[in-house]
């Protein structure tokens, strides 16, 4: 059977990156996909605002929607201090299996916790099964359908307190209008957009974050 791109991707980084190393492997996934096969990881320009953002937030419980090939689990994964608890969710089998292994390789099995499933079944069980109080920060990279209803979501499971910091990748393209125009008139939450580009192309791309007010 050829190998999806998904697992090019990881064949790739498993030649050529460093294992244990984790900037070495978001290096190499940029690499492969701005010059072989281009993949829908937020990339290093929206990335190094990701990181900003998460190094200020210095979260210690988080959550991100869409896990995909473990790209923006490795970014984030690799900035979180030793303590964190960090839950990223992916309800495609064979996804979640690239990541982990990406996520082995990058020696930060012990630091990310993938959770096979949909995130509209997962969300509802983080206080009770995974013992989550509230979040301190979640990244939205998922469905971009499902960005609006799992934010209210989050906020009817009280995952939600005074400060705790969404951050929405492709607010301009694939866009998420529906979701933009929830958190920047329903009076709940802070936002500030990031304008930046999508990721290995020149196109127009923007991440917005939105504080919960509490
Ligand atoms: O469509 C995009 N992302 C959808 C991501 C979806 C991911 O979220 C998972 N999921 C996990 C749990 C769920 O409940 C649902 C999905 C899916 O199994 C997939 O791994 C996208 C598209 C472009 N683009 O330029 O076209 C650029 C981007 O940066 C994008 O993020
Ligand atoms: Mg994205």
């Amino acid at each position: 059977m050829a190998l999806s791109k998904e697992e090019r991707i990881l064949e790739f980084v498993l030649k050529n990156a460093v294992r244990g190393d984790p900037d070495s492997v978001v290096d190499t996934i940029d690499r492969y996909c701005s010059s072989k096969e281009w993949a829908m990881n937020v990339g290093n320009e929206k990335g190094l605002i990701l990181d900003k953002i998460v190094k200020e937030t210095n979260p210690s419980v988080l959550v991100e929607l869409g896990t995909y090939c473990g790209y923006s689990a490795v970014r984030i994964g690799r900035l979180l201090k030793p303590d964190a608890r960090f839950f990223t969710l992916e309800v495609n089998p064979k996804f979640a299996d690239v990541a982990r292994q990406m996520l082995e390789f990058a020696g930060l099995k012990d630091k990310v916790q993938i959770l096979e499933g949909a995130t509209y079944d997962i969300i509802p069980q983080l206080k009770k099964k995974y013992e989550v109080d509230t979040l301190d920060f979640v990244f939205v990279d998922h469905w971009k359908d499902q960005y609006k209803p799992d934010t209210l979501l989050l906020e009817n499971c009280n995952l939600l307190r005074k400060g705790s910091v969404i951050l929405a990748d492709n607010v301009i393209v694939p866009g998420a209008p529906d979701f933009l125009k929830y958190v920047r008139t329903c009076g709940k939450y802070d936002c500030t957009n990031y304008l930046s580009h999508l990721e290995y192309m020149n196109e127009d791309d923007a991440l917005e974050k939105a504080v919960f007010r509490g």
